[in-house]
């Protein structure tokens, strides 16, 4: 990766001195002012004026690509002040002496080096670059002499034996120059100490970190070439890793684990590569990762431009939630599906601070130990985007989100809605997260009523601290089929003055308590202010119902005041239970900011209008009766459900970023969804995803070749695949028969199924096998269309959604046969085919056409969904950014190094990346190379 002017923001100053103080020097000038000449015209000047103007060399003729100034100076033309002027405002200085002038070399370190120390920070100490010139009047070098000057002051960068006459190493002392400037040792390395400062081991720990996808403290060969892909654009060949795992293994006992690079590896490689002086591998790296010349993360790295226009909201699209996934599942060590306070450390660890306190536990699900659950820390990745999205976008440039998916920046993991106008005029709307804000007076409950949504009831309430309390709560909800977050914002009890942010919303609830008389005015003067002429819905909430109910000091009952106000009547409400409260309010009140409109149509309990009517026979028992005989007559038709109960259902999932890895769960066939969840007979909150069954458009068998497995895959119209298997032929036979029922496909007899039945079909070259008679494709309009029409006349039913799941039609049990934790029946006995699919290229190759599943988490948790919102599935088609290498390095230059080396010193090859570019700079004799410079042995520098 080269850099380009835009992201490297400086222009580089160089600033070229010579000796000539005296008479002496005066008559053996050293040159500089030719080396300026000869660089511009590309001829040697016969006549050189006393100084050269100060000249620009443009960018996009740089070697680095940054413009670049050069100021020579002349004692017999300027002062010392301009002199000093002028090395304060370099960013290089090159002191030019001449090879054949023993004296010019003297001064180097009698005057000019002192004299630019003097004028400078310590720890800010612009870099030297020394300049022999005239190297065509001498047949010698002049290194021995500069070498030992070089190791006494470790400002000098580089030491360049050119000749303006010649034009020898001309264009080289500039590229030095400028590299010394982009690549300075300064912030990476303390030549006294020889290490590593601590600052650029605190940025690539945090490097490591992040590219380490699964967390287990090492670098594998895949995450290695991760990483060289990411920063060098790359590959890496697998002799080169190896050598490098070589040399590092010879060098240190623990740089190299499970044949993986640790943490001390890795940094012991970017030791080496500072002292060998290719500080330009350590920069690459650094600087993909975002961090500046002060290994500072930049500005454009952690925020991004982002406009979000008025009316508009954030939220994280698809891509972000499968990396934040990502993100939980290498932390989640001991896979219950929450991140203890150990877990959540260890996940913030890449963050210069620690960004959830303690309120964030009161803010989202938490498991009963109160842990963040999987389904709470999405959650709250939903909630920072939505309130802050700068503060998000922070967030993923420190967990490296660009990076690791390959994005431009932080801001493509934002999807920014629709102007809110727009969706109330088309009546429709594709967001994922709606803001209720909540108000009432004083002890009306309120802080009662968003925790609540938490699952949380009085009892459970009462042992939240009151400094950790949170004024929001977010958590999903179901409106017809369809996963939406609900974020609950309590607004502080003050009627006179409520801001704007507590006003805008899309949906209001209004809370009062039932028990106190004179709860419910304020409620009534704070809707008649704000809300009675605007478009947001409102909701009466009466709280406490366990209570007695008193009459309400106010001049209608609340009933009236509703229906008055063409308002939805009273909803009553308690989280004083024994269980977790109900969760249906919620979800009505997401309906009401998904439909405002809806409003119109009814808002009464009149029981005469259509709407009402309608309601109850939805709500009916024979309506339900029927419905449920309808249900078992057509699940009875291809299968019993005592022959599914036993039968194990697996299910192909993507665990971490990268890695495709089994995993088993009981699905469950509801209607036209296909639920997954994490235990057998599980409820809500062991609920990992689900299908909706009109995404499928095909469904076939397949066989895996090694071993017999009853798969069959599900193709979803957007093109992705599910594969899933169940444990007999018969048992996916019936399962294929089921789902194409379901999703209305009319050929589904079991002569046909059986006919194509995998094990005895012939296929012995491929993974699957797959014909056209085996493959039923959902593209019956009519079918589709009843399905979707089915949806959408449900819509009417807006608020009287019921949260109630009808028994399970099909359950099937299933295990997780890489999880030997897991307390299910057949984890031990169920056979894996985990091994063949990693072992087939064939297999690993159709990887991108499997849609990611979260892991199965065998352990209860309180959350009631898991899986993203599905409207914020969309993969970004982008190509990952390709960037440049780069250029070559001159030959003759000299950078820093010991004697020995500097007399064996070649050409230094292209850069091509960390690894690539250690074993090539290690050569033949790598190893004693690496063993002669490693940290801590007795080669100086
Ligand atoms: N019996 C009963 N008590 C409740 C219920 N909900 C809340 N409470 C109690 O009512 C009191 C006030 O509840 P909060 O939820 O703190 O009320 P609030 O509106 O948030 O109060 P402020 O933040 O002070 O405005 C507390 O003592 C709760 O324990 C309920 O459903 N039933």
């Amino acid at each position: 990766m080269s850099y380009c002017c835009s992201e490297v923001q400086k222009k580089l100053m160089l600033v070229l001195i010579e000796r000539c103080q005296n008479t002496q020097c005066m008559t053996a000038k050293v040159g500089k002012t030719s080396l300026i000449m000869s660089l511009v015209s590309e001829e040697f000047p016969d006549e050189v004026p006393l100084r050269a103007e100060e000249i620009t060399i443009p960018a996009d003729v740089t070697p680095e690509r940054v413009p670049t100034h050069i100021v020579d100076y002349s004692e017999a033309e300027q002062s010392d002040e301009q002199l000093y002027q002028e090395i304060s405002k370099a960013n290089v200085i090159c002191i030019v002496y001449s090879v054949n002038n023993k004296k010019s070399i003297e001064k180097v370190t009698s005057h000019w080096i002192p004299l630019i120390n003097d004028r400078t920070d310590k720890d800010s100490r612009v870099p030297l670059i020394l300049v022999g010139n005239k190297s065509d009047l001498v047949d010698h070098s002049s290194m021995e002499t500069i070498l030992p000057i070089m190791n006494q002051y470790s400002e000098i960068e580089t030491c360049v034996e050119c000749s303006a006459k010649n034009l020898k190493n001309i264009s080289e002392l500039f590229y030095y120059a400028q590299k010394a400037v982009l690549h300075p040792t300064g912030p990476l390395y303390c030549p006294e100490e020889k290490e590593m400062k601590p600052s650029c081991i605190k940025a690539l720990t945090r490097i490591f970190k992040i590219s380490d996808l699964d967390n287990d403290g090492i670098l594998n060969d895949h995450e290695l070439n991760f990483f060289q892909r990411t920063c060098f654009n790359m590959p890496l060949a697998p002799q080169a890793l190896e050598d490098v795992k070589n040399v590092v293994r010879r060098n240190m006992t623990d740089g190299i684990r499970d044949n993986g690079l640790t943490l001390k590896g890795f940094l012991f490689l970017h030791t080496l590569f500072i002292q060998r002086g290719r500080h330009e591998t350590t920069w690459t790296v650094l600087r993909r990762f975002g961090y500046d010349d002060d290994l500072e993360l930049t500005q454009e790295y952690l925020f991004p431009l982002l406009k979000i226009p008025p009316n508009c909201t954030t939220e994280l699209n698809h891509n972000a939630y499968l990396f934040l996934q990502s993100v939980f599942d290498k932390h989640d060590k001991d896979r219950d599906c929450a991140l203890s306070p150990d877990e959540l450390k260890d996940l913030f660890k890449v963050f210069p601070y620690m960004p959830w306190g303690p309120d964030v536990n009161n803010t989202v699900y938490t498991n009963d130990e109160g842990w963040i659950t999987y389904q709470g820390y999405l959650s709250q990745w939903t909630l920072t985007t939505y309130l802050d999205v700068q503060r998000c976008l922070e967030y993923l440039g420190y967990l490296g989100y660009s990076i690791i998916h390959e994005q431009e920046s932080q801001a493509a993991a934002i999807t920014i809605t629709r102007n809110k106008q727009i969706d109330l005029q088309k009546k429709q709307t594709q967001r994922s997260v709606f803001r209720c804000n909540v108000l009432g007076a004083r002890g009306s409950g309120k802080s009662g009523f968003l925790q609540a949504f938490l699952g949380r009831n009085l009892a459970r309430q009462k042992r939240i601290r009151e400094d950790h309390k949170s004024y929001y709560a977010i958590s999903t909800t179901y409106v017809y089929g369809q996963e939406k977050y609900l974020l609950l914002h309590e607004v502080l009890p003050d009627f006179e003055f409520l801001s704007e942010a507590d006003l805008a919303c899309d949906v209001v609830c209004l809370v009062y308590d039932l028990s106190n008389p004179r709860s419910f005015e304020y409620c009534a003067k704070v809707y008649k202010k704000y809300f009675m002429d605007s478009k947001t819905p409102c909701m009466v909430i009466a709280t406490k119902s366990d209570l007695h109910e008193v009459r309400q000091h106010y001049s209608t009952s609340p009933l009236d005041f509703c229906r008055r106000h063409k308002l939805h009547p009273p909803q009553q409400f308690t989280c004083n239970a024994a269980e977790a409260p109900s969760r249906d309010i919620y979800t009505k009140l997401t309906t009401m900011a998904m439909y405002p409109h809806g409003k119109l149509r009814c808002m009464c309990a009149c029981n005469r209008c259509t709407f009402c009517i309608s309601q109850n026979l939805l709500n009916s028992e024979l309506l339900h009766s029927v419905r449920a005989k309808l249900y078992s007559v057509i699940v009875n038709r291809h299968m019993t459900q005592a022959d599914l109960k036993n039968s194990t259902f697996w299910l192909r999932a993507s665990v971490g970023a990268t890695r495709l890895r089994w995993v088993t769960y009981w699905f469950k066939l509801h209607n036209a969804t296909l639920f997954f969840y994490n235990k057998e007979h599980g409820s809500n909150s062991d609920l990992r995803g689900q299908y909706y069954l009109i995404e499928i458009e095909s469904v076939r068998e397949v066989m895996w070749t090694k071993k017999k497995h009853y798969s069959f895959e599900i193709v979803l119209k957007n093109g992705k695949r599910k594969v899933l298997a169940a444990e007999s032929a018969d048992l996916r036979h019936q399962w294929m028969c089921q789902l194409l029922q379901a999703i209305n496909h009319p050929v589904c007899n079991t002569t046909e199924l059986n006919s194509y039945n995998s094990e005895t079909a012939p296929d012995n070259k491929g993974r699957t096998k797959s014909s056209p008679c085996n493959r039923f494709v959902n593209n019956q309009s009519g079918a589709s269309d009843r399905l979707v029409m089915r949806r959408h006349s449900t819509e009417p039913v807006s608020y009287l959604w019921s949260s109630s799941h009808h028994s399970a039609a099909v359950i099937l049990t299933a295990t997780s046969p890489n999880n030997t934790d897991v307390d299910l029946p057949h984890a031990q006995s169920t056979p894996c085919i985990l091994d063949e699919i990693d072992q087939n290229a064939e297999v690993i190759e159709l990887e991108h056409d499997y849609d990611v599943l979260p892991h199965c988490k065998p352990l209860h948790t309180e959350e009631p969904i898991y899986d993203t919102p599905p409207s914020n599935r969309r993969l970004s088609e982008r190509e990952p950014e390709t960037t440049e290498n780069i250029y070559d390095v001159p030959k003759y230059a000299f950078r820093k190094k010991s004697v020995k080396e500097a007399s064996c010193a070649t050409e230094l090859p292209e850069i091509t990346g960390l690894l690539h570019d250690m074993v090539l700079c290690l050569g033949g004799n790598s190893a004693d190379w690496v063993r002669a410079t490693a940290p801590g042995t007795t080669c100086q520098p």
